[in-house]
């Protein structure tokens, strides 16, 4: 194992501790690796890492204990119209972090030049991801900034929006013949999905696969048929 990974791995440890400190007290969290609390406390706190061996360890023992799509799950909580917060998933970095790196595993052997997302809310989701590929994160914004000569633009409608509006990306986000990954945080409508993929054409970039934390709906089979896309997503409601 080279060191990179070695500490990568000690990292994790720390994040899944992290979250697991969510759901579990320290007192629970000992008992499940037989480890003082004072010492899984200075791990939490990054005050010291676990050596490679404890790490591995670490990492076996609190598996089963670590589920991102329950933890996702349960902090998605609908209100009347059918809306929810998604600001207590995508704040928490361990849990970003976590999911991220499952999904950038998948995609490592595709040579994904960017992730693109839509601005505001796929971005977080969209920087780990990218982070962890160790690439560079794009966003269409739906307004055009100054200071900027060229966009890509494209019109879409919002789902019940019953108004058209606009994703920009700069032409120098964008080069002929990348590879992109589509990012984001939900998908219902798939209208800003395919706003996304319209603005990898335009650029002449190639959209390679799609990820979505949240589905809401059956819109990723009709995305899957009609670009001929991988589609990934980790909730499906
Ligand atoms: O599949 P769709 O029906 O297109 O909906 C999904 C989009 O809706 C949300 O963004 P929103 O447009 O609400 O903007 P925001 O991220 O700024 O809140 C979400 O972040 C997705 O980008």
């Amino acid at each position: 194992m080279s060191q990179i990974e070695a500490v990568k791995e000690k990292l994790r440890v720390v994040r899944v501790l992290k979250l697991l400190k969510k759901t579990y007290t320290y007192e629970e969290l000992s008992k499940m690796t037989g480890l003082p609390i004072t010492v899984l406390n200075r791990y939490v706190r990054g005050k010291v890492l676990p050596s490679t061996k404890r790490a591995k360890e670490l990492l076996q023992v609190l598996a089963p204990y670590v589920n991102v799509e329950e933890e996702v799950k349960k902090r998605i909580k609908f209100d009347e119209h059918g809306l929810f917060d998604n600001m207590s998933i995508l704040s928490d970095t361990a849990l970003m972090t976590l999911i991220a790196e499952n999904i950038a595993s998948r995609y490592l052997s595709k040579d994904i030049d960017k992730v693109l997302t839509a601005a505001t809310d796929g971005i977080p989701l969209a920087v780990h991801i990218a982070n962890e590929l160790n690439i560079d994160i794009i966003y269409a914004k739906k307004k055009k900034e100054v200071g900027i000569e060229k966009f890509y633009e494209v019109n879409y409608i919002p789902s019940a929006s019953g108004s058209v509006s606009t994703l920009y990306l700069p032409h120098w986000a964008l080069k002929r013949g990348e590879k992109v990954l589509i990012v984001d945080d939900v998908i219902r409508s798939g209208e800003t999905q395919k706003a996304l993929i319209e603005l990898c054409k335009q650029a002449g970039a190639k959209p390679v696969g799609m990820f979505f934390l949240i589905s809401v709906g059956d819109n990723i089979e009709k995305l899957k048929e009609e670009y001929n896309i991988d589609v990934d997503v980790l909730i499906q409601l």
